[in-house]
């Protein structure tokens, strides 16, 4: 048995005046990634020079204005990535860069040398204020701690002055989670006082949940008394730094918001220490599924993916939201209904509004329209098989026909798992559009006849033997069955008929599908035609159907 007992709750703010439940997220946060910091100090291999280069310029594409490149003072590789940038002049004007530093005087002093030559930069200096970490890390009382935030900003406010370009102080009370409130208000008005921060010059309060300690409502009571305490609040840009350990970053960092955060610091696929940073892409896209501006360049998932992947050496999980290989993808059957419906309406209504069943976005507005929304397996159902046909071949299978045909692909799915579009079509050809025994359509004339009736002259073969005929029917289809009756003895009876053009301009076929019914057996079948013209796609069809029915009897 678990031994639980060995854990103890975390304490939770009382905070009965909270808002923030009473609000909603209106517009995207200033994002900064920490990619190239806390996401690299976490993997197996950090990432070496190039590989950072690659994972900067794409977070420039994606639009990041704020990016933490690293610890420059920690060591060579970080310090050369940094000095590569400035030298090889790749931070844009629009971009400030971030770098991490304990408060310590060599570190800082290493890291102001870093960064020589760039125009404006975030210095972030840290330190651990946890009742944990106060006691068993540093073993100092609060005032010791909030002297060593005091003696870092005095450094950092020391080594500016002399600094050519703009500094921007941002100070994390890191393991902030596991400070009380009160403590992690003082010593961040503490660094405050120090830095004198104005509201054309803020300073940053970084608030981590360096590590994620409790429901995130909790979490958000604790950014909102911040919010409403800090002095001077409009001297301050609110900033979160949520990680998963619970596996609830994303809702943190939704209700950090709700809460009043006005920046959020994260990485891509949410990678960084132990279960990782909040994932910044999944909360920006989460954003964009609301209708709300994610103010960040995000239509090419795959791409990040690939990149990502390349560069971190870690797998983006098949279900990740919005990433991952199958998250818009529907094996079951009444998922796969519902979207073939769903997606049907759309195009019908030609509605501008994205609304499509168990598809919160659109696959195709991050890039994924070559993907399979639908595939087969024995999950699935007749939808799921009506849409493939459709969105793959453009033969859109009249709503009676839907149970004929998936039963067939239902019957291979069972034996070997699952059934590709290539194969579904296959199979459909082979069901429907090449079957040619015992009977073989060969020629038709059809002519009207007054107002009413049509007149066929009908070539076709019958178990190998060329038969000549001619009937007069009410249509088509009807002169042509009586034709066949007159010469085989074969009464059928028509259920259903739909067609629909396939293709455009000098291409366009038309398709025709017919339900028949044997009237000597009772056996009723579909079949399937398509020519350039309708008459003889709806002919073909009743052939097609007469040879199912034929196949049936044997
Ligand atoms: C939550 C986070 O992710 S914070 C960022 C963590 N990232 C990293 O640590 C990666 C880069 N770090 C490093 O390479 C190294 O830790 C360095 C280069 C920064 C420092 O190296 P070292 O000085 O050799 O070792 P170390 O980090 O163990 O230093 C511990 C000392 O620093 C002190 N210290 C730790 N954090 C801080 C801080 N934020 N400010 C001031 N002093 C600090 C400790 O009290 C300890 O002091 P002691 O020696 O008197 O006991
Ligand atoms: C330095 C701080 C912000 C940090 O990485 C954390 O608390 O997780």
């Amino acid at each position: 048995m678990l031994n639980y007992k060995r854990y103890k709750r975390v304490p939770v703010l009382n905070y009965p005046k909270r808002e923030w439940p009473n609000k909603e997220i209106q517009k995207a946060p200033i994002w900064c990634s920490v990619d190239l910091r806390d996401g690299n100090q976490a993997l197996i291999e950090p990432m070496v020079v190039e590989e950072k280069i690659e994972m900067f310029q794409l977070l420039l594409k994606l639009g990041f204005k704020e990016i933490e490149i690293g610890f420059p003072a920690a060591s060579q590789i970080e310090y050369d990535f940094l000095r590569e940038l400035v030298d090889r002049n790749m931070i844009p004007d629009d971009v400030v860069v971030q770098v991490l530093v304990q408060c310590r005087e060599h570190l800082i002093a290493r890291t102001f040398e870093a960064i020589q030559g760039i125009k404006q930069v975030i210095v972030h200096i840290y330190n651990s204020t946890s009742t944990l970490q106060r006691d068993v890390v540093f073993n100092k009382n609060r005032e010791e701690i909030k002297e060593i935030a005091i003696e870092g900003t005095r450094l950092v406010k020391k080594y500016a002055k002399d600094f050519p370009g703009k500094i921007i102080l941002e100070y994390s009370p890191e393991s902030f989670t596991g400070t009380e409130v009160d403590f992690a208000l003082d010593i961040c008005t503490a660094v405050q006082n120090e830095w004198q921060p104005t509201p054309d010059n803020k300073l940053i309060i970084n608030l981590p949940a360096t590590v994620e300690m409790t429901t995130p409502n909790a979490y958000a009571d604790q950014i909102e008394w911040m919010s409403r305490n800090f002095k001077d609040r409009d001297s301050i840009i609110l900033s979160v730094h949520p990680h998963n350990d619970r596996g609830t970053g994303i809702a943190a960092t939704e209700l950090a918001l709700l809460a009043g955060a006005d920046r959020v610091e994260g990485t891509l696929f949410g990678n960084g220490e132990r279960t990782g940073n909040v994932d910044i892409l999944t909360v920006a896209y989460n954003m964009f599924s609301q209708g709300i501006d994610p103010e960040l360049e995000l239509d090419h998932i795959n791409e990040i993916v690939e990149i990502y992947e390349r560069c971190c050496k870690i797998p983006v999980h098949i279900r990740h939201p919005y990433a991952g290989k199958l998250v818009f993808t529907a094996f079951s059957g009444s998922h796969q209904d519902a979207i073939n419906k769903g997606v049907r309406a759309l195009k019908e209504r030609k509605s501008k509004i994205w609304e499509v069943p168990y598809l919160p976005i659109d696959p195709s507005d991050v890039g994924r329209e070559y993907e399979p929304i639908v595939r087969i397996n024995s999950q699935s159902g007749k939808g799921g098989v009506a849409f493939v046909m459709d969105s793959y071949y453009g033969y859109k299978l009249p709503k009676a026909m839907h149970k004929e045909f998936a039963a067939v692909i239902q019957k291979i799915s069972e034996e070997q798992g699952e059934v590709a579009p290539e194969q579904i079509m296959d199979v459909f050809a082979n069901e429907y559009l090449h079957i040619n025994e015992p009977f073989e359509f060969v020629k038709v004339k059809v002519e009207d006849v007054g107002d009413t009736d049509t007149h066929a002259d009908l070539i076709f073969k019958y178990k190998g033997e060329i038969i000549s005929v001619e009937a007069v029917g009410n249509g088509p289809i009807d002169s042509v069955k009586r034709a066949i009756r007159k010469k085989t003895g074969i009464d059928t009876k028509v259920l259903d008929y739909t067609e629909h053009a396939m293709g455009e301009g000098s291409h366009a076929k038309a398709a025709a599908y017919i339900q028949i019914l044997d009237r000597k057996t009772g056996n009723a079948t579909f079949g399937v035609g398509v020519s350039s013209n309708i008459t003889r796609a709806s002919i073909r069809a009743v052939f097609s159907a007469l040879n199912r029915l034929a196949k049936k009897e044997q």
